[in-house]
């Protein structure tokens, strides 16, 4: 593992003015942070909040679409009608030891590559940007991957690989792809049970409470209880912030507006 400098000190050797500083800057280096959550605890829900709330804010949304419908990459010769490879997400449900090694390998990749993406022209010109991603290559790993792994569909071998390709690429990507904190929507598995079935995703039709509540301790262990062995030394001082949601806000502006006054509040405290 490469030493790596404080946060805000990187952001400044960077050419950005780190908050402590106490000053507002435009296009330095943005405020990149990650939602995180059980499945359907309503992560997409409060990111639309967000760029409702904060329009000159970059959003990253998890690629579930992408995952629907794998397709050859769009950088090489394209035929008007790209050859559909398969519902990789409704695989991964029906036969999970079959696919998870991949599914994970081709979800990191779709998370690594929202990482790197740059800052949109828009931010550039926003005082303070900040970017948000709909979950992230940690996630991947230290919830996804882990948990498939403790249920025996990951082998050995494949979580051995898994592991290695991860360490390599965020040591190679580095600072490029750092996140300065996570904001932890949490509610319990019975509630993300509820809105499951409320969104109605035929995918997930067959998801038990069990499988939930094994995702909801992930989320715990390894971001309140810290109990979760992490690899990247950054990740492990990475601030995480708490949002309670089992409160159905989707209908209450009042509850709202404080969710985004918290998050701005965070926000200052970077
Ligand atoms: N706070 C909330 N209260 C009530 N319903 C919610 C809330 N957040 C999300 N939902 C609903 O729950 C379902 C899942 O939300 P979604 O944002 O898609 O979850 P995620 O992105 O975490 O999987 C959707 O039908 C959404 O409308
Ligand atoms: N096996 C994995 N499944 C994953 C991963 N990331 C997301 N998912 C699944 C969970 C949901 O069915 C769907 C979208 O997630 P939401 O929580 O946004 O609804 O994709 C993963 O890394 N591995």
């Amino acid at each position: 593992m490469r030493p790596l400098l404080p946060l805000r000190l990187r952001r400044a050797a960077a050419g950005g003015l780190p908050r402590c500083f106490g000053m507002a800057r435009r296009g330095g280096p943005a405020w990149r942070l990650s939602i995180e959550g059980n499945i359907a605890v309503g992560k997409s829900t409060f990111v639309r909040l967000l760029g409702k709330t904060f329009p000159e804010w970059q959003m990253a949304t998890e690629p579930v679409a992408k995952w629907q419908k794998v397709q050859a990459s769009s950088s090489r010769e394209q035929t008007s009608s790209s050859q559909n490879f398969g519902n990789l997400l409704q695989m991964v449900y029906q036969e999970p030891s079959r696919w998870s090694y991949t599914f994970q390998t081709y979800s990191c990749m779709s998370r690594l590559k929202a990482q790197l993406e740059p800052l949109s022209e828009k931010l550039l010109k926003t005082w303070d940007p900040v970017q948000i991603f709909e979950r992230s290559v940690y996630s991947d790993r230290y919830i996804f991957a882990k948990n498939l792994f403790e249920l025996g569909h990951l082998t050995e071998i494949e979580w051995t690989i898994y592991q290695d390709l991860h360490t390599f690429l965020l040591q190679e990507f580095g600072d490029r792809i750092a996140l300065h904190g996570f904001l932890y929507l949490q509610a319990t598995p019975e509630k993300c049970l509820e809105r499951l079935h409320r969104r109605g995703r035929p995918e997930e039709k067959a998801i038990q409470l069990e499988y939930l509540e094994q995702l909801h301790t992930q989320h715990e262990n390894w971001l309140v209880k810290k109990t979760t062995e992490v690899h990247f030394e950054n990740l492990r001082n990475a601030p995480v912030f708490v949002l309670d949601v089992n409160n159905d806000f989707e209908d209450d502006p009042a509850e709202q507006e404080e969710l985004m006054r918290k998050v701005k509040a965070f926000i200052k405290t970077l």
